[in-house]
């Protein structure tokens, strides 16, 4: 793992929350993006060498929505970087975490995404993520 890629939020409001963390950082966010597969509309900013990403649900079925549902705002997941997604997906599966995707799917921001399952990790859900070249 190379470092912190990001952090998720979830936010019932992307537009609201946008004003709240660019007062917070001093700083817009660099881009929106739709991920229709997740059922979600992000936004990003930067934070040094990391990013903050608030994600806002489009539908009832996006797993932003039920966890807002049972939890409220806040954080969702933490994103790490990875430069072989496949070789740490093998790596994790072999040390007992329960991998969601085991198949890499797209993510925001020119990215391939596994998720592993909170129950395995401690309670907080965990992203990995590989930049596409
Ligand atoms: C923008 C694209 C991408 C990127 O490029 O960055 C993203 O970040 S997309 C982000 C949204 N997508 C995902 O979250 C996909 C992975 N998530 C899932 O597959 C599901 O959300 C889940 C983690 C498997 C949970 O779904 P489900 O089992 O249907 O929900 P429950 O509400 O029944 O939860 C079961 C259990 O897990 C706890 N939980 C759920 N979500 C989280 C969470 N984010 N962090 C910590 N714990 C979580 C939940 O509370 C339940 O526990 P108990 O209440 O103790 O039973
Ligand atoms: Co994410």
């Amino acid at each position: 793992m190379k470092k912190i890629e990001h952090i998720g939020i979830a936010v019932k409001n992307l537009e609201t929350s946008n004003t709240l963390y660019e007062t917070l950082l001093g700083t817009p966010p660099y881009k929106t993006e739709e991920v229709l597969s997740e059922g979600v509309r992000t936004s990003f900013f930067r934070v040094g060498d990391s990013k903050i990403e608030l994600l806002e649900a489009l539908n009832d079925e996006s797993p932003i929505a039920k966890f807002l549902e049972k939890r409220g705002e806040g954080v969702h997941h933490i994103a790490f970087a990875v430069d072989d997604i496949e070789a740490e997906v093998g790596r994790l599966t072999s040390e007992g975490f329960r991998v969601l995707n085991e198949t890499p799917k797209s993510g925001a921001d020119n990215k391939r995404v596994v998720f592993l399952h909170p129950k395995s990790t401690g309670g907080v859900l965990v992203e990995l993520c590989q930049e596409i070249s």
